[in-house]
């Protein structure tokens, strides 16, 4: 194996139950490096909890998660980010007390080798190290068009903007693939428009691959490679967005009843 294999995800007969609720039942899918993938289904079909399990939040009864070639289940969760997957959260992790830039900078902080700790003791080379992360977090502020917010609040900045404030923080932390929980809700039709053309300009630009949960059909269907489509646990139907789209079971789940 190379020294640094391509960012690929891969998750292989993934299983996870709550009590009684099977939330994945032998769910397989994979992301290659720069890859566009969509992920959709019907609420409860369990696509945040597959998010949950390679993020590390949760542990699956059994099954198999690689990326990079990294067993990511034996990999702490803090270390998640460093191997360079970063997610969004459907209803916002955001501190609403701190600045756009800080909430920016918390998604750099798995880069911050000097440390908080240090950072706090204002030792000069941390304070170095903690300017050039700023920098480079008002960059990015500045590619998703939030220079002009980037000292204001959280707190009372409209939705729209807040979603933006979200992918800042994930791309932060520099990823190779970004885990997108349900980027469009909550938008007007036109940020759904606009975000489209950033997810595809972000893989244009830094070679980015997303796994992109969303209920949005417009939007999965327009900018993925390729579609999954989960149901109770399970993933029912897979390949490119026109194929899934049409497919029985995929029409049948969303109907609500068995095909
Ligand atoms: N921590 C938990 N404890 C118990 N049950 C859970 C937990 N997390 C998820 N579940 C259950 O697992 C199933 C899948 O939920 P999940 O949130 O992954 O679905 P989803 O596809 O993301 O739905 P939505 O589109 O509504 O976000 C649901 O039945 C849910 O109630």
């Amino acid at each position: 194996m190379s020294h640094d294999p391509p960012p690929e995800l891969r998750v292989g007969d993934l299983t996870l139950s709550f009590g009684g609720v099977t939330a994945l039942d032998r769910v397989s899918l994979t992301v290659a490096p720069g890859e566009i993938r969509g992920l959709i289904g019907p609420n409860g079909a369990g696509k945040t909890t597959l998010f949950n399990c390679v993020t590390r939040l949760y542990r699956p009864d059994s099954g198999t998660i690689t990326f990079a070639g990294h067993d990511l289940l034996r990999t702490r969760p803090d270390r998640i980010i460093r191997l360079g997957i970063a997610r969004t959260f459907q209803n916002l992790a955001l501190f609403p007390s701190l600045s756009v830039l800080d909430n920016t900078l918390l998604g750099a902080h798995s880069r911050d080798s000097s440390g908080f700790t240090a950072s706090l003791l204002g030792l000069p080379g941390t304070r170095r190290a903690h300017r050039a992360l700023a920098a480079e977090a008002m960059d990015i502020l500045d590619d998703l068009g939030l220079a002009d917010v980037a000292h204001q609040e959280a707190a009372g900045l409209p939705f729209g903007t807040l979603k933006r404030v979200e992918l800042a923080r994930a791309l932060a932390g520099r990823p190779r693939l970004l885990l997108l929980d349900e980027p469009a809700g909550g938008l007007t039709h036109a940020e759904v428009d606009e975000l489209g053309e950033l997810i595809l300009r972000l893989r244009a630009e830094r070679g980015l691959g997303a796994l992109l949960v969303e209920h949005h059909m417009g939007l999965v269907m327009g900018i993925s490679d390729r579609v999954v489509a989960m149901e109770s646990g399970r993933d029912i139907a897979e390949g490119a967005p026109e194929d899934v789209r049409g497919d029985e079971r995929v029409l049948a789940a969303y109907l609500g009843r068995t095909a």
